[in-house]
């Protein structure tokens, strides 16, 4: 089977600065990643490519066969940033409202409600979303990737701004989705939040990605995650 991401011999630098050195990549369907390493270990230039923001150097990034070059996949994809809360922050509707305008946008027509409560947002579904906290915030960011019923979520250090027990049903929810054929490639530093449920965690280091055994992320160094 195709894989959803190949990335093969990867270099990437900003101009003198060298982050990537032949960095190989591949992520089945039905996977779900995690991405650990240092701060400045290039886990954020790693999306940035994969998500054909930026093009490295040498090599080459396919996601579902297809070379991002020509196809960078955007109907297949959802990515919630670190920092996607603060963009909606400044988007002047309702919850309920982004979920519709959202809805219109991809020609669907659905109940709001289950997909509400799926991130339990029913209580602030007609809030404004710069009465929202940041991990409200994030609920709605996972909330849009639910609704667009995306086949691969890249996330970004996704619990580090919500509490315990919703970093948990988060956790869950994204866990159920790749055994529905979703795939979930996600960067943190917080492992503890996502070891039960990823099936590999790799770790970036002097550019390049190195398997670590489940076994033993756990006791991964701090300066690592
Ligand atoms: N636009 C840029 N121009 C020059 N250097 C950059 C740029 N963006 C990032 N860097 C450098 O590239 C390296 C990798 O940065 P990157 O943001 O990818 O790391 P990261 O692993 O995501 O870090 P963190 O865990 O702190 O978010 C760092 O040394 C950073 O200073």
């Amino acid at each position: 089977m195709v894989p959803v991401i190949s990335a093969e011999k990867i270099d990437f630098a900003y101009e003198s600065k060298t982050v990537l050195k032949q960095l190989c990549l591949t992520v089945k369907k039905g996977e779900l990643l995690t991405i650990i390493g240092a701060n400045g270990s290039g886990k954020s230039t790693l999306l940035n490519l994969l998500l054909g923001n930026l093009s490295p150097q040498s090599g080459t990034i396919e996601l579902f066969g297809d070379d991002i070059c020509k196809d960078r996949h955007y109907r297949d994809l959802a990515y919630i940033s670190q920092n996607s809360f603060s963009s909606y922050r400044n988007f002047p509707t309702t919850v309920k409202e982004a979920l519709k305008i959202h809805l219109a946008y991809l020609h669907k027509k659905v109940d709001l409600q289950p997909y509400l409560q799926q991130v339990d947002l029913v209580e602030q579904a007609n809030l404004q979303l710069s009465q929202l906290s940041g991990g409200q915030l994030q609920k709605v960011a996972l909330m849009l990737a639910l609704v667009k019923e995306a086949k691969l979520i890249i996330l970004d250090e996704p619990t580090a701004a919500i509490d315990r027990c919703f970093a948990k049903s988060l956790m869950q929810k994204l866990k159920e989705l790749t055994l529905q054929g979703c795939t979930v490639l996600l960067v943190t530093h917080n492992l503890t939040d996502v070891l039960e449920y990823t099936d590999r965690v790799l770790r970036l280091k002097n550019g390049s990605l190195q398997e670590v055994a489940l076994a033993k992320a756990q006791n991964v160094e701090e300066s690592d995650l």
